[in-house]
């Protein structure tokens, strides 16, 4: 495919030499330069299509980049970043040493501010704002463009309620397309609806707020869109633009089936259609195994409900939802609230499973530690992309949670080391227990084909001996057990693993045999190496005056950019080979 007119635009700048008929080529050109790319480099598909005329107004009629403009989430900024100088290399997008998927400071300096979480956007344009106008610059425009998912969440609240009684040079732009990954939820999104289909009397909650309010508009209309932006540059203090558009817009499949096409995977550029899945039999993915097992449980099991923060697709609840509607809730980017409605839950006797990411669970810690932990109420986290989660880079890594949950009384950690072992956590956990649990699995596949085992009760805080071995023993914990019983086969004999599923309790009394037997130990997880598992036995083994070799395996004191798990591994040291050397140099 061919972008003539495209490939001349190096920046913003050259943009705003072309006449608005050209600006509408562009447009075209740089829609099908996204399809082109995404189908092959996989990526985020649908929201980047969705805001293709709303980016090249912004930047032809802002002073980019010293007006400052930010991406709410910033998986739609792929339009932004092609014409902001990283056209050539946008084929790197999401790879290792390549582009971030999201907007990255470090990255250009039109990327005013680094996204990945959501609802971020406000807050941080209104603290640019108050910055200008301290520095004395009052000609400077800040715009922050936020989706009708993410406009929902707290902390967006809590910035319009701030701007609002501000006179900063500030301007939301809610891009409401009406949908999330999954559809958008909540009594916000019913209004928003109200607003759009003319039947909403009252007066509009953001001119509550104090906001200048302008819209609906069409952002797909390039023309509406610059006149806008030429009415809006001349007027001070907080404005709110609310523009109307859909997400894929421009690929037939992507706007019909806009929950997919959120992030699609490879598909045919010209057709549109989806690349066919490998049909050979594999084993299922973790959120799947979350899933199906739950509905399983909770066909048993009446007092069983389930909550996810806007994740119903990518955490598998959706089967739940689907099942029992009146006993499985997305409410919406919510994370915090998400986490507090459990223990609400829990509170009253309910058996609550709350499905939420290793790294939107940062969201909600307070939650966790004041509502849940504090009051020992039995919430069941089901913490899923716990540990690297690939081309989603370090904003979207697990890698944290065993660090920052292990520090909390009262809470049990669990890591399953496949898929049986996730099927007995959750039915060990629905059976009742005193006190919340954090079980955290990884993104992707499990290792079994067959994996509906039937259920077992674990016992809680309990490890296993799973090889026996004279000189060495792997100490690990979740999906990295595997890698442990693989290197385990290569040093026959000599190399015992120990599988700590349950990172909190430890089983000291297993642990006080392998201090007395071994003089060389390793640790393995899929985490931080500081304050994570690793820690834990490091803690124990000054406890008990240990004086053997222990090393620790796991993330080091470092953000993880982006790229596969495996070439990560690699670059981190944990991948099979390099872990097979420094075993064979320990065991020499
Ligand atoms: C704190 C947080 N929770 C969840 C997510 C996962 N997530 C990524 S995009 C998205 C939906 C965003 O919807 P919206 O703001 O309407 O933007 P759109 O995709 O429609 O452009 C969600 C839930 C996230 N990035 N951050
Ligand atoms: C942009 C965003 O935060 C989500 O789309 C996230 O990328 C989903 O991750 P998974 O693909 O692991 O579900
Ligand atoms: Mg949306």
């Amino acid at each position: 495919m061919s972008y003539p007119l495209l490939e001349t635009i190096d920046d913003p700048a050259d943009l705003r030499e072309l006449s608005v008929e050209q600006l509408s080529v562009i447009a075209v050109e740089l829609r099908r330069f996204i399809i082109d790319i995404v189908a092959t480099k996989e990526g985020h598909l649908g929201a980047s299509l969705g805001v293709v005329e709303l980016t090249l107004a912004l930047h032809y009629a802002f002073s980019t980049p010293d007006d400052k403009l930010i991406w709410d989430v910033g998986h739609q900024a792929y339009g932004h970043k092609i014409i902001t100088g990283r056209r050539d290399n946008f084929e790197t997008n999401r790879e290792f040493n390549g582009l971030s998927g999201f907007p990255k400071m470090q990255e250009s300096v039109y990327d005013a501010f680094g996204t990945g979480h959501s609802s971020t956007s406000i807050s941080a344009a209104l603290g640019m704002a108050i910055a200008s106008k301290i520095q004395g610059n009052t000609a400077r425009h800040h715009i922050a463009v936020i989706g009708d998912a993410s406009i929902a969440s707290g902390m967006a609240f809590e910035a319009l309620n701030h701007a609002g009684d501000s006179d900063a040079n500030l301007l939301v732009i809610l891009n409401d397309n009406a949908i999330g990954i999954d559809p958008s939820v909540g009594a916000l999104k019913n209004y928003l609806t109200n607003v759009k289909t003319g039947s909403q009397r009252q007066e509009n909650i953001f001119e509550a707020l104090n906001f200048n309010y302008f819209g609906p508009v069409d952002g797909h209309d390039l023309e509406k869109l610059l006149e806008i932006f030429k009415t809006l540059k001349k007027i001070k203090g907080p404005k709110f633009l609310h523009v109307i558009t859909t997400k894929g817009k421009g690929l037939k499949q992507a706007e019909a089936d806009q929950v997919v096409y959120h992030a699609p995977g490879k598909f045919d550029a010209l057709t549109g259609e989806l690349k066919p899945k490998n049909t050979h039999p594999q084993p299922p993915k973790y959120q799947d195994v979350f899933g199906l097992t739950l509905v399983e449980l909770a066909k048993k099991n009446k007092q069983i409900i389930g909550i996810t923060p806007a994740m119903p697709t990518g955490s598998s609840l959706k089967y739940m939802m689907q099942q029992f509607p009146e006993r499985a809730f997305d409410v919406g980017i919510a994370e915090q609230h998400a986490v507090t409605l459990s223990a609400g839950i829990a509170a009253s006797g309910g058996v609550v499973f709350c499905a939420i990411y290793s790294t939107f669970l940062q969201r909600a810690y307070d939650q966790l530690i004041h509502d849940v932990a504090l009051q020992k109420l039995p919430v069941i986290f089901c913490v899923d992309r716990a540990g690297l989660v690939g081309a989603d880079g370090a904003t979207h890594h697990g890698v944290f949670d065993l660090a920052y949950l292990r520090c909390i009384p009262n809470l049990i950690i669990f890591a399953p080391r496949n898929e049986a072992s996730l099927r007995n956590i959750m039915y060990t956990a629905q059976l009742g227990l005193e006190s919340p649990i954090a079980i955290r699995y990884p993104r992707g596949r499990g290792l079994e084909l067959d994996w509906q085992n039937p259920f077992e009760q674990l016992e809680l805080g309990k490890a296993e001996h799973l090889i026996k071995g004279s000189q060495l023993a792997i100490l690990a914990t979740g999906n990295f057990t595997e890698t442990a019983l693989q290197l385990a086969a290569v040093f026959k004999g000599n190399v015992s693993v120990y599988y700590f599923g349950f990172v909190k309790p430890l089983d000291f009394v297993m642990l006080k045999r392998v201090f007395k037997k071994y003089n060389t130990i390793i640790t393995l997880e899929d985490g931080v190496q500081s304050g994570g598992f690793g820690s834990a036995i490091a803690e124990e083994a000054a406890r008990q005056s240990y004086t053997g070799k222990l090393e620790i395996f796991g993330i080091p004191d470092q953000f993880i950019e982006q790229g596969t798990t495996e070439e990560l591994q690699q670059a981190l040291g944990l991948d099979f080979e390099s872990l097979k050397e420094n075993i064979q140099s320990l065991l020499d």
